[in-house]
């Protein structure tokens, strides 16, 4: 089983609502394991900055599926929750993105694996740094925590 890290957000509709939706959704699969969750936080749009707050959160999982496989079930997770992908920074009713797989390092033209900006995002790193601190970052050989100090800091 992989240890994995998916972020989630949401900014339209019952935002906890559709967080704790999407959470029963993936513990719905056989071979997902949802084994630990954050707090849920507020916070400011990042990217487009005229939409409305999110509330963001990670969660821990242990998965026995690939990283397609996943990106193919958080997708149709998203879909299943009303998730109409219109702006490409537009508001969302959920977002699921895969943060980290093992110390997997993956480039493809649909998943990139660790997220390509989960270290430039405090909506990220906060809640994970919550219930993975100690977590490595495999491309940029610092924990989680340090990317949040790191970000803090404004490095
Ligand atoms: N605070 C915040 N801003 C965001 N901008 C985008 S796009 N998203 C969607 C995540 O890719 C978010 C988000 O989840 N939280």
């Amino acid at each position: 089983m992989a240890n994995v890290y998916l972020g989630l957000g949401s900014n339209l509709g019952d935002r906890e609502e559709n967080l704790e939706k999407a959470i029963d959704a993936l513990n719905d699969f056989d071979e997902i394991d949802v084994k630990d969750r954050s707090r849920v936080l507020e916070t400011e749009p990042y990217g487009k900055t005229d939409q409305p707050e999110f509330m963001n959160m990670c969660v821990a999982i242990k998965t026995r599926m690939s990283p397609l496989s996943l990106l193919e079930t958080v997708l149709g997770i998203e879909h299943s929750l009303g998730r109409v992908r219109e702006e490409v920074w537009g508001p969302r009713i959920i977002d699921i993105d895969i943060l980290l797989y093992e110390d997997l390092e993956l480039e493809l033209d649909d998943l990139s694996i660790p997220h390509k900006e989960m270290h430039k995002r405090s909506f990220v790193l906060e809640p994970l740094a919550e219930i993975a601190p100690d977590v490595k970052h495999p491309t940029l050989d610092k924990t989680v925590l340090e990317l949040k100090e790191d970000l803090e800091r404004g490095d």
